[in-house]
């Protein structure tokens, strides 16, 4: 995902009726949607939109039936023209062009895929997928050779000669897809586009569109009524309710941080462990010791914390190098030997590794989680207690008690709690850099070994 704005939504209102005028100064009044649809019998489909979407990110628009998600998206190609506001596509506004101007930029710029396919039944595969090409009026050698690069990336080769009304519900997703794909456009606009298949097929056309975005680096405008799909597919959500926005941001801060009690009771039954990962329930790595210091500093680390056991780095970047257990640091003392030949490699996990897949590493383990980067650097560290305040943030239930059978993580989760085994940093704090001034200093002052010391703290 770029910096670059792709598409700018600016105070976008849309009002269904024949007097949009006076709904505007009953909205100016502070009227709700119901109290004007009472008086007026006008509907208020959006009120006061303001996005912005970036280039080559997936942007869900998430809420209940009629919150107005369809609405936007149709406002964003102009098949719905806005009462007021802006909507800028690469900085044109689409809401004032003539209707030249919108078939220019349809064309150039935006592709659309339907919940019901919108296919042509009688025609081939091949044609459906060329049929905006059609007519558009390229010629057919070219129309066709675009047509079928494009089955093959949504993974229908073979199937070009094959009517429509042969094929499953994914394949004619697949279709579909694929015919928005022919023009190449910047922007893709997929309105519930996956909500008429069955389950499976549903999951493997997410995967799909995850890994095709992957690739192809599209700009997409995703409506979904479905909590999990946008928490999968989505970079960030729009959560609307009422022709309003309520809440944008990514899967993670809508989870974790609900903007009001409407988020929170709407995110209140989700599967925490498949959307948080690593670099979320990540805590600060302290103390750490560095690979050069000897063991005794080690061991008076870890006396001072109460810790039984510490991470070794390497140099200023905080390489990983391994952890070391404090019987170990106590035998490397007396045998006057360096740390390096006593510390024990521990799996590392990488900053975007999901909870569910972190919650077997960390109950079959004795130690803390190393979370590192794509350089090796120890960005943080997972502990037990972590992993269960994540599964057990809730409105209704106090941390301490958590939320095990919501999450349906019960068994491990009781695996987890009843695992018996110490916390060896439970001093690791949630990552703070205004904190990290603070304890460096401390660190610093409690080297105070004859030895080399070099305690890393942030
Ligand atoms: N053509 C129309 N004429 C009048 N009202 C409309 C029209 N289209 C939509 N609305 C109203 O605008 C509001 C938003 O509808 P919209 O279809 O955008 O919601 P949605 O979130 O996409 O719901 P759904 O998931 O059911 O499609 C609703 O109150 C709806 O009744």
């Amino acid at each position: 995902m770029s910096e670059k704005i792709k598409i700018e939504i600016k105070n976008l209102i849309k009002i269904f009726g024949k007097n949009p005028q006076e709904v505007l100064s009953l909205l100016q009044e502070g009227r709700t949607k119901n109290e004007i649809f009472e008086k007026t019998k006008q509907t208020v489909g959006l009120n006061n939109i303001n996005i912005n979407v970036y280039e080559g990110e997936i942007f869900v628009l998430m809420g209940l039936s009629g919150s107005g998600k369809s609405t936007l998206l149709r406002c964003i190609n102009r098949l719905i023209k806005p009462t007021s506001g802006k909507i800028l596509i690469d900085g044109q506004d689409i809401s004032k062009m003539n209707n030249e101007q919108l078939r220019k930029i349809r064309r150039a710029k935006l592709g659309m895929v339907f919940q019901n396919f919108a296919l042509l039944p009688h025609r081939t595969v091949l044609d459906n997928v060329a049929y905006g090409l059609e007519i558009q009026g390229v010629s057919k050698e070219e129309r066709y050779s675009k047509a079928i690069e494009v089955i093959n990336t949504v993974g229908l080769s073979g199937y070009e000669n094959s009517k429509i009304n042969q094929l499953s519900g994914g394949m004619k997703q697949r279709v579909g897809l694929a015919r928005a794909l022919a023009n190449d456009p910047d922007i893709l606009l997929m309105d519930e586009a996956f909500s008429a298949l069955d389950p499976l097929i549903r999951g493997e056309m997410q995967d799909e569109l995850l890994s095709l975005e992957a690739k192809l680096q599209k700009t997409i405008v995703f409506v979904s009524h479905d909590l999990d799909e946008a928490l999968k597919l989505g970079d960030r959500i729009a959560l609307m309710k009422d022709g309003e926005i309520v809440q944008i941001g990514t899967p993670e801060e809508i989870l974790t941080n609900p903007a009001n009690n409407y988020v929170s009771q709407f995110v209140k039954g989700v599967d925490r462990s498949k959307v948080l990962t690593a670099e979320s329930v990540m805590w600060r790595p302290e103390p750490l010791v560095s690979i050069n210091s000897g063991p005794r500093v080690a061991v008076q680390l870890m006396k001072e914390h109460g810790i039984s056991s510490i991470f070794v780095v390497e140099g200023k970047n905080r390489l990983l190098k391994g952890i070391i257990m404090i019987n170990d640091a106590v035998e490397a003392m007396k045998s006057k030997r360096g740390l390096e030949s006593f510390i024990t490699q521990v799996p590392s996990i990488p900053l975007d590794m999901p909870l569910y897949e972190i919650i077997p590493l960390i109950a079959e383990s004795n130690y803390p989680l190393p979370v590192v980067d794509e350089n090796g650097k120890l960005n943080g560290i997972i502990i037990r207690g972590t992993v269960l305040g994540a599964l057990a943030m809730s409105e209704d239930v106090p941390e301490e008690e958590g939320q095990a059978g919501e999450n349906g993580n019960e068994g491990l989760l009781k695996e987890v709690k009843e695992g018996g085994v110490e916390e060896t940093s439970g001093e690791g704090q949630r990552r703070d850099p205004a904190a990290e001034k603070d304890t460096l200093s401390e660190a610093e002052k409690s080297g105070q070994s004859t030895e080399k010391v070099e305690v890393k703290t942030w």
